[in-house]
């Protein structure tokens, strides 16, 4: 199940900065939001909030289930940090990695409920067939997908993924956001998934959130994606071109056409 998310006019200043201005949406149980935006645009830092790590200057987060009962933020969150490195030699296969993700249970006291909420999140990232692979020596892609069901693990409500398909190669990056896409329809959790390709979000995102340094805009890909939204979250001309399927940017101002990835995918 689900939660509703509702961001009300967050503001966010760091040092002297305007990081997050007035960023007001909502994110409905069970809905895929990608958000994406330049190096240094606030999308980590929005995590932060939603995380509880991080208190507004301004505005304000709620939780809300199907029956409108407001719910503590933290046990409803799971939460897959930017690119992590890990040890080659590090003694634990992914089965333990996962459970490290249950409150305090080390083996070899799991009850016959851990023991299936393991199994069911290596089911649902696809990666029953790693369970007894040493999480050191798997793929960037494997890796990702056991992070994955770390995070999965407590059934939360809500899943904040950042930059998960950073550092993949394109099949793996396509296979990421399809095992995330298929979680969200089956299990109705809410995702909020970071990335720098616009076309691999628009292949599975509801909606998206565009943030710029201090701007942003949201609504569907069709919306978002258009040339007088950009060049208005740029200060700059922004064309936003199609050429098949693919969204190309093209545009005086760098760092929008940086933060868009263009793959063959
Ligand atoms: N503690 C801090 N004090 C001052 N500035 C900070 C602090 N933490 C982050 N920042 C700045 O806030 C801005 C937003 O950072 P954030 O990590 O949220 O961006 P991002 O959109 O996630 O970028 P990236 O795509 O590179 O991961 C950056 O300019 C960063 O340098």
């Amino acid at each position: 199940m689900g939660c509703e998310i509702l961001v009300q006019d967050v503001t966010v200043h760091l040092g002297n900065k305007c990081i997050l201005d007035r960023v007001t949406f909502t994110v409905k149980p069970g809905e895929f939001l990608g958000i994406i935006g330049p190096n240094g645009a606030g999308k980590t830092t929005l995590f932060q909030v939603l995380l509880g790590i991080l208190e507004p200057q301004h505005g304000r987060i709620l939780f809300e289930d199907d029956l409108h009962k407001q719910l503590a933020g933290s046990s409803v969150i799971g939460y897959v940090p930017q690119a992590r490195q890990m040890d080659p030699e590090v003694p634990m296969t992914s089965w333990d990695f996962v459970s490290l993700g249950l409150p305090h249970k080390i083996r070899p006291w799991f009850t016959s409920k851990d023991r299936t909420a393991i199994k069911e999140a290596l089911r649902l990232t696809d990666a029953e067939s790693l369970s007894d692979k040493m999480i050191g020596k798997l793929s960037g892609g494997e890796r990702q997908r056991v992070y994955l069901a770390q995070a999965l693990v407590r059934n939360p409500q809500i899943l904040l993924l950042d930059e998960p398909t950073s550092n993949l190669d394109p099949g793996a990056q396509e296979k990421m956001a399809a095992v995330v896409a298929r979680i969200c329809n089956e299990t109705g959790t809410s995702v909020l998934f970071i990335s720098h390709d616009v076309n691999l979000i628009a292949r599975y995102a509801h909606r998206i959130l565009y943030l710029t340094k201090g701007h942003y805009a949201v609504g569907t890909v069709e919306e978002v994606m258009q040339s007088d939204v950009l060049s208005n979250l740029y200060g700059n001309t922004v064309e936003v071109m199609k050429k098949g399927t693919k969204l190309m940017l093209v545009s005086d101002a760098d760092d929008a056409v940086s933060s868009i990835c263009h793959h063959n995918s």
